[in-house]
């Protein structure tokens, strides 16, 4: 059975004149909820406070580099920490299905840093089910029993939908029965009551119930800014980057993309799980399932008046122009990332920084609306810098109501992120929307109707020309009988001239209407040829730009090369200038360490002779002052001799005077010379070892050396007093130690041995035999 259009296309023109006036007055804010998630541990420091249910403050935590400060913000409302999911879904959902369930827009998304709670929001688990799930099980449970027969809405892939005939739906449900039976992945939603969400049985209350509903479900994700659609059966293992387009209202939608209608939440959920495997998800240090993509999942209802049901008891279904189409978009962003903290590296990184630039350009966008909404400038808003931005361009200008939930993590740790998330949630909020209005199918496809036969009569049997001709039976006999045969006969002939001149004129007027129908067809035709020319047209232009630019690029990239050889030819030279300046200064410093040596060895040369003049001067030095010494001593003990009561010293002439004299080890006697000795004096007995009179004048330094005077037997004075001290006959040696210290520190000890002799008159000499010089440096005195 063919649908009947039951419409007039009065409501699109009500449509139109609601857009341009109404709409530009009536606007609202963009509406902006935070939730809070729970710290991972309890130790963990956290950096916000809550004011109010709707006023929060951000503290900067003690650790932080920054200037100590404290942020207010101020949301719709604000979900603390043990908000639970259903409190979130009704505040903030629920009044997106009462409009989606009236034909109004609207788009909700997710907003925060990596690991903040966004997928937990808008998914949410089996057991604690988030948005999403709370949308599909809300809008099956208020439409259950005023839902239209499946395939009889279908998806044209271009953002419109077009109405089936009874027969063209029940050849597309056996082909979905038949694929679905032989794609191992999909059950046709039977089997998946394990892999779905609790339903708490929530439901739309005030919906039209004279309406049939039908609901349509596409998965899409934007990653790396390109736009994939992540319910494509036909791509394979690798999905192919969509292109967004602009339909004939100026709607952006996905090309191609597969929208799939769906009769129950289990159907749905299914779906959503397909195209949640293919989405991109990482392992990044902040948390370990991280969306890599912005997914948005689009719930579209398409809903229609029943206004008759035919024969067979199905509802009559309008034309394709008077559907009403609302569509929400529940959008998980990919959180904002910062590198430092994330540590990404490779493919992580590059994904971070397109998830960040992305992100970015919403904030711009959203940026330049309020400065346009508020100062009444005009600036351009960059929709097209990113596909995520382009996509939901016409929620911004006002095809819908918008919500942001941001998500925010406590933790003091997240600060930073916190604070910017902040300020775009404030940005966010100031920018107004124009009110959703219901939408009806931007696509004008009508359905083919099957051309009517032009012989096929209204009842759908075949063509006669009335009641059979009666039977003539002709007799001379009876004319009266024959008058009524004929007369029958006239009025069965004039029945089916009457018949065949009202086909002949059901024959033209259907021929007129085919004649009509073939202009149109040939009009739209021309219409048609002539759009494809200019689409030919265009397409031409666009590969001649095409070609231009690959021209352009291919010289670019011989250019490229060139430059390329040139840098290689540059770097070739300055590696062999390098090379030569690395030998050189190799030469140079060659040279500055010979030098250098030189120098050294010039300077210890100096220095040794500089030594050698010093101590030859000191020789002669002491030279000259022992020979004035000898010279001193002689005349003092010349003085004594004459002065003292015992008998004459005699003296031993002083040996040149050296550097170090050792004592003598061998009996010195033979080798001096002595003088003045007595010829023929008596020597003491030495029998019972030689006694030594030491006569220290002065109070010695202390020798400290090795080389020790050795008297084994001694007696010793500082001063000579008496005769008996040296006439002792016990005593036969004398030594007599003097010291002297220069300027400089030198000690120089010196120590002059002789024998006691006594003399004929009782008295006693001295004979001096030997004397031994010690000189001892000071260590200090060199550095003077
Ligand atoms: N309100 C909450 N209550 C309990 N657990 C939560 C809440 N919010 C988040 N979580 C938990 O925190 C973890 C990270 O959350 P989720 O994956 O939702 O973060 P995300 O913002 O989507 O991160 P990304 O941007 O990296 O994808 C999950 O284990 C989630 O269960």
């Amino acid at each position: 059975m063919n649908p009947v259009s039951k419409f007039t296309p009065k409501l699109r023109r009500e449509k139109t004149a609601l857009s341009n006036s109404d709409l530009a007055k009536k606007k609202d804010a963009v509406q902006v909820f935070c939730r809070l998630r729970p710290l991972q541990d309890d130790q963990e420091s956290n950096c916000i406070k809550l004011l109010s249910s709707s006023v929060l403050a951000l503290t900067t935590p003690a650790e932080s580099k920054l200037i100590r400060k404290e942020v207010h913000c101020q949301f719709k409302h604000i979900f603390t920490n043990y908000a639970s999911q259903k409190e979130v879904f009704d505040t903030v959902a629920y009044p997106f299905l009462v409009d989606l369930l009236h034909g109004k827009n609207g788009l909700l998304f997710t907003y925060g840093v990596t690991g903040s709670g966004k997928t937990h929001t808008l998914t949410g688990d089996q057991n604690n089910p988030g948005i999403m799930p709370k949308c599909i099980y809300t809008i099956f449970n208020t439409i259950a029993d005023f839902q239209a027969p499946k395939c009889v809405i279908k998806s044209d892939r271009m953002n419109g939908f077009e109405v089936q005939s009874r027969e063209d739906a029940m050849q597309d449900q056996l082909f979905i029965l038949r694929s679905a039976s032989k794609t191992p992945g999909r059950s046709n939603g039977k089997k998946l009551k394990d892999k779905s969400y609790l339903n708490d049985g929530a439901k739309i209350m005030d919906i039209n119930e004279n309406n049939l509903y039908s609901v349509f479900v596409s998965y899409i994700e934007i990653y790396n800014n390109t736009v994939y659609d992540l319910l494509d059966e036909n791509s394979g293992k690798t999905l192919q980057g969509k292109i967004l387009r602009e339909d004939s209202q100026k709607n952006m939608y996905v090309n191609g993309v597969v929208e799939t209608e769906v009769k129950s939440a289990e159907e749905a959920f299914e779906l959503f799980n397909i195209g949640q495997k293919r989405k991109k998800m990482g392992n990044t240090v902040l948390n370990s399932v991280s969306s890599r993509s912005h997914s948005i999942f689009n719930i579209r209802v398409v809903q229609f008046q029943q206004l008759a049901h035919n024969e067979e008891g199905q509802p009559v279904i309008p034309d394709s122009n008077l559907l009403k189409v609302a569509q929400l978009s529940l959008v998980d962003l990919a959180g904002s990332e910062r590198t430092n903290r994330t540590q990404n590296t490779g493919q992580l990184l590059r994904e971070a920084s397109q998830i960040n630039n992305s992100l970015l350009s919403l904030r711009t966008c959203l940026e330049i609306l309020r400065e346009n909404q508020l100062t009444g400038a005009n600036r351009l808003v960059p929709y097209r810098d990113s596909r995520l931005t382009l996509l939901f361009k016409n929620y911004f200008e006002g095809e819908g109501r918008v919500v942001m939930i941001v998500c925010v993590n406590p933790s003091a740790e997240d600060f930073e992120e916190n604070l910017q998330v902040m300020k775009f949630a404030e940005t966010t909020q100031d920018v107004k929307v124009a009110r959703a209005e219901p939408k009806f199918t931007p696509h004008k496809k009508k359905i083919q109707k099957k051309p009517a036969t032009p012989f096929a009569c209204k009842s759908g049997g075949t063509f006669t020309l009335g009641p059979k001709l009666p039977e003539i039976k002709l007799s001379f006999n009876s004319l009266e009988e024959s008058q009524v045969a004929l007369e029958r006969l006239l009025n069965v002939l004039k029945t089916r001239r009457q018949k065949i001149k009202t086909a002949d004129e059901e024959l033209d007027q259907k021929e007129n209407h085919f004649r009509k129908r073939l202009i149109e067809i040939y009009q739209e035709n021309i219409l048609g040829k002539s759009e494809v020319k200019s689409m030919r047209a265009q397409l031409k232009k666009e590969k001649q730009r095409c070609t231009n630019v690959e021209s352009k690029l291919a010289d670019l990239e011989s250019k490229n090369g060139d430059l390329n050889m040139k840098l290689r030819d540059h770097q070739g030279e300055i590696c062999a200038l390098r090379n030569t300046i690395a030998e050189k200064d190799l030469k140079i410093n060659k040279n500055i360490l010979e030098k250098e040596k030189i120098k050294q060895k010039m300077a210890l040369q100096n220095e040794k002779k500089d030594h050698e003049l010093d101590a030859k001067l000191r020789r002669q030095r002491e030279h000259l002052q022992a020979a004035m010494r000898a010279k001193d001593s002689k005349i003092q003990k010349v003085k004594e001799i004459l002065e003292g009561d015992f008998a004459p010293v005699v003296v031993v002439e002083t040996p040149p005077v050296q550097e170090y004299v050792q004592p003598p080890e061998t009996p010195k006697q033979q080798t001096r010379r002595p003088i003045g000795t007595p010829a023929s004096r008596q020597r003491r007995s030495r029998s019972a070892g030689d006694v030594w009179l030491e006569h220290n004048s002065v109070k010695p330094v202390p020798l400290g050396t090795v080389l020790q005077p050795s008297m084994k037997k001694r007696k010793s004075v500082t001063k000579l007093s008496k005769a008996s001290d040296v006439t002792n006959p016990k005593q036969s040696k004398y030594c007599l130690i003097a010291q002297e210290q220069d300027d400089g520190g030198d000690v120089e000890t010196k120590v002059y041995k002789g024998d006691i002799v006594p003399t004929c008159g009782g008295g006693a000499q001295v004979i001096f035999n030997d004397v031994e010089r010690l000189r001892q440096e000071s260590p200090t005195a060199d550095i003077k």
